[in-house]
């Protein structure tokens, strides 16, 4: 496929075509949390229930895992071993081995602390991941999948990775210049759909440009709903590119509408959740 130099406008109308109408809902698993940001797997998990996730099952820290089933009673929780650090542990696995290979999509690294951890982690759940599953990378995982780029081996051509400037400086092994470069040569290296602050690169090169979005969605907690809207999405459709597009765009707009309400608060992330069917709604409508 011809490479395109300038990235494609994302637009409603674009996406609303797209709109997975078969509605086919599948079950979403988050992997994430620690004892130093619990709630990460939350906003996670919340954000995929909203986009499509017919069931929710969330994996984290023993510690915290019965305080997630009362924030979100329709989830099925997981209860996983810590390591010293607090962060979750390798031996996770041994876990989550009842649950990977049913997932329909997976969304692993929001809250994850410790890359050694969570690259250990990824080495051995990715090759657990059912063969038509897709799987939303963030936060650690992106550190780990960049210091380890033969993580993905198991899974290539079924990642989707979303990752902040920092993350992506990981994935490159380099500076982030430009996000537009950035996200072809990520996509390109890690051959997975990549949506790097609103530039959306598949490996075979299409690439998109969302100029929605706002300075306010760069807070804490962002990007785990950023991971999970993306997550829920492909339980409906796995189609990469569509749901890292879709998911943007319903992020972007819903913090563009907030930020005027809400102002430029550290509690975005929250909010975004509880806009995000609106958004939806009038997505469809227009
Ligand atoms: N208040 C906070 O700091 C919050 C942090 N969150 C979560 O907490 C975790 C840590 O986030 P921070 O922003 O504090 O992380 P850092 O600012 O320490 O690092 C940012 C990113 O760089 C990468 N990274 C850092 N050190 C690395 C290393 N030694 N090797 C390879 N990659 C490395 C990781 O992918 C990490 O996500 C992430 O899972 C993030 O999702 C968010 O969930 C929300 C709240
Ligand atoms: N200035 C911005 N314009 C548009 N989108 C943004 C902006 N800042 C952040 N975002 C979006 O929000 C997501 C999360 O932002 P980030 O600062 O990484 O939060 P977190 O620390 O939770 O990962 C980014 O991946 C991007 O999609």
């Amino acid at each position: 496929m011809k490479q395109r130099t300038q990235p494609e406008p994302v637009t409603s109308a674009l996406l609303r075509d797209w709109l997975p109408e078969h509605e086919e809902r599948g079950t979403v698993l988050v992997v994430g949390g620690s004892r130093r940001v619990p709630g990460a797997v939350l906003l996670s998990g919340i954000a995929a229930l909203r986009t499509g996730a017919g069931t929710l099952q969330m994996a984290t820290a023993e510690r915290h895992a019965g305080g997630l089933g009362l924030a979100v009673p329709e989830a099925l929780v997981v209860g996983l071993p810590e390591a010293s650090s607090g962060a979750v542990s390798r031996d996770a696995a041994d876990v989550l081995a009842d649950f990977v290979p049913k997932a329909q999509s997976l969304v692993i690294g929001p809250g994850l602390t410790d890359v050694d951890e969570t690259a250990a982690l990824l080495e051995r759940l990715l090759p657990m991941v059912a063969p038509d599953s897709p799987v939303v990378l963030d936060a650690f995982a992106l550190g780990a999948l960049g210091t380890h780029p033969s993580l993905g081996d198991p899974v290539r051509g079924r990642m989707v990775l979303t990752p902040n400037d920092v993350e992506a400086g990981y994935l490159l092994d380099a500076e982030v210049d430009d996000h537009v470069s950035a996200a072809r040569e990520i996509a390109a290296k890690h051959d997975a759909v990549v949506n790097l602050m609103g530039v959306v690169a598949a490996p075979d090169g299409r690439l998109w440009q969302d100029s929605t979005g706002h300075i306010g969605l760069s807070t804490s907690g962002s990007g785990d709903v950023l991971a999970g809207l993306v997550g829920g999405l492909l339980a409906r459709s796995p189609d990469l590119a569509l749901a890292a597009c879709w998911a943007g765009h319903v992020h972007a707009m819903a913090g563009q509408r907030l930020v005027p309400r809400t102002g430029l608060t550290g509690m975005l992330a929250r909010e975004l959740l509880d806009e995000v069917p609106q958004v939806l709604v009038e997505l469809r409508t227009r």
